[in-house]
């Protein structure tokens, strides 16, 4: 089938890719000239692991190709994926100007009967609104589908190519029938395609990020709590995640969540309640707790020092709101470095994949290290903020020898408390006991 996917960031570039390896032909389309031609000349535009040969066998192939021309770029497709940004605007809710700008431009060039679909996270009653700005002017018949997307970044191939469900809104047959063609290759273990109206499959987007944002934020209270009494948060997520009814996933203690998704849509929600004057007050609580848990460990480190950050240097490892990923969207590293360098602190910092992202956004503000042990090299504190794999079992003697202190503030839970004992670091984390070197 010809396929066409506007917008070709995480998702679309993720979508675009995958659905050509299932043999379809697709068109992605981008306003970003920069991106296209990168595109276009082979070299991908971000890290997600797994993608970039997908990306390439299927380009060099011709099923994936790429251009900035939405006319050009539609040409043929008998369904057309929005996966265009739905950013906060000023009062929390998602601002839909990219998803209706495209639904604007669409409605006159649309040839033939063709399905559109949201698969940007919007909020209820949008493929409506998107339906009414292209009917505006279209001269075909076409139907409008909410498609919405659950892959995590730095999985994101696995979760495409094999999604626990699909989830689509539609009441029309014929997009229905289109749309179980296309994602037949995804399904064929038997994980389901789930077929609803449009609206309810626009909140269910809402309700599964929001739910998962909760479950973590549940659990950094309960960590909190441990910090109290003396309780360690790993037994007690260990011992609740193995009822079933619970589950083991998205139960980690942490430095909070960021990315670009959580943070937007938890509060999007917020303001749809607000908008039909419902108090959906748990969600209040997850953002506020959210917001303190990001930079929990602050005062820690203060502490630490005795009140007094000036002249000191921290090094951070990790620098993308999770591992595998470059993206640093609403990072709680990010967070950490404002408040450290208010403090008066230095920061350097070492991730393996964000630095080129964080060069960008805050420039020399901090000193980027090539690797963990040189970032840690003279520094009076390490701190950690993303979970990489490579900073799970460091050669501590290096450390102890780059570091001023042996002092580590971990956000992400990486060691255990008893070899932080023998090894003989000052280690304080979350949710657990502080050991004292
Ligand atoms: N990043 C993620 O892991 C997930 C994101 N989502 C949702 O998917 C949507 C897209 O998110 P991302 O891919 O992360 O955003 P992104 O910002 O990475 O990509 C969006 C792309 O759309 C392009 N764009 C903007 N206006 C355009 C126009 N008029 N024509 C063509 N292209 C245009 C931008 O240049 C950019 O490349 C959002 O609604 C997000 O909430 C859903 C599931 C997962
Ligand atoms: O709508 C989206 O964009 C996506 O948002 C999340 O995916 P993503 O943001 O890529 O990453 P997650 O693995 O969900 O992690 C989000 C944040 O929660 C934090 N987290 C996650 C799990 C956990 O147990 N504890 C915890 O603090 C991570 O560190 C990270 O900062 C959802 O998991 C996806 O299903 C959804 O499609």
């Amino acid at each position: 089938m010809k396929i066409a996917v506007v917008g070709t960031g995480y998702v679309g570039l993720v979508t675009g890719t995958c659905f050509a390896e299932t043999g379809n032909t697709v068109s992605c389309i981008d306003i970003d000239e920069r991106k296209v031609n990168s595109l276009k000349n082979g070299k991908i535009t971000i890290y997600e692991p797994g993608l970039e040969v997908i990306f390439e066998r299927n380009l060099k192939q011709g099923r994936l190709s790429f251009t900035t021309d939405l006319k050009e770029g539609i040409e043929g497709a008998k369904i057309i994926f929005l996966a265009l940004p739905t950013p906060p605007g000023e009062d929390g809710s998602a601002d839909l100007k990219y998803v209706l700008k495209v639904a604007d431009d669409l409605g006159p060039i649309l040839k033939d009967y063709t399905v559109i679909v949201d698969k940007s996270t919007v909020p209820v009653g949008t493929a409506e609104k998107v339906h009414n700005a292209i009917a505006a002017n279209a001269k075909v018949d076409f139907d409008v589908v909410s498609n919405p997307e659950f892959l995590r970044e730095g999985v994101a191939v696995d979760d495409f190519m094999k999604p626990d469900r699909v989830v689509i809104g539609t009441k029309s047959e014929k997009a229905k029938k289109l749309m179980e063609t296309l994602y037949a290759p995804l399904v064929r273990q038997g994980n389901p395609i789930i077929f609803m109206d449009e609206k309810s499959a626009e909140l269910t987007k809402y309700a599964a990020n929001s739910f998962l944002a909760t479950k973590i934020t549940f659990m950094n209270e309960i960590a909190n709590m441990c910090e109290l009494l003396g309780a360690d948060v790993d037994a007690v997520r260990k011992g609740v995640g193995t009822d079933t009814r619970i589950g083991k996933r998205f139960l980690f203690a942490g430095i909070g969540y960021g990315g670009s998704c959580f943070p937007k849509d938890v509060q999007a929600l917020a303001k749809s309640a607000e908008d039909v004057n419902y108090d959906f007050t748990i969600l209040k609580s997850v953002m506020a707790v959210n917001e303190n848990q990001k930079t929990k460990l602050i005062p820690k480190i203060k502490e630490y020092f005795n009140g007094d950050l000036s002249g000191k240097t921290i090094a951070l490892w990790g620098l993308s709101f999770k591992p595998y990923t470059d993206d640093i969207r609403e990072a709680p590293a990010l967070y950490n470095i404002d408040m450290l360098t208010e403090a008066g602190a230095t920061v350097k910092a070492y991730d393996p994949e964000a630095m080129d992202n964080v060069k960008n956004l805050i420039g020399d503000k901090i000193t980027f290290c090539e690797d963990a042990y040189s970032c840690a090299d003279g520094a009076d504190a390490l701190l950690i903020a993303t979970e990489w794999p490579v900073f799970r079992t460091p050669d501590f003697e290096k450390l102890s020898v780059s570091l001023n202190n042996k002092v580590i503030f971990d956000g992400r839970n990486l060691y255990t408390l008893d070899e932080m004992k023998d090894l003989g670091f000052t280690y304080i984390s979350i949710g657990r006991q502080i050991i004292n070197g």
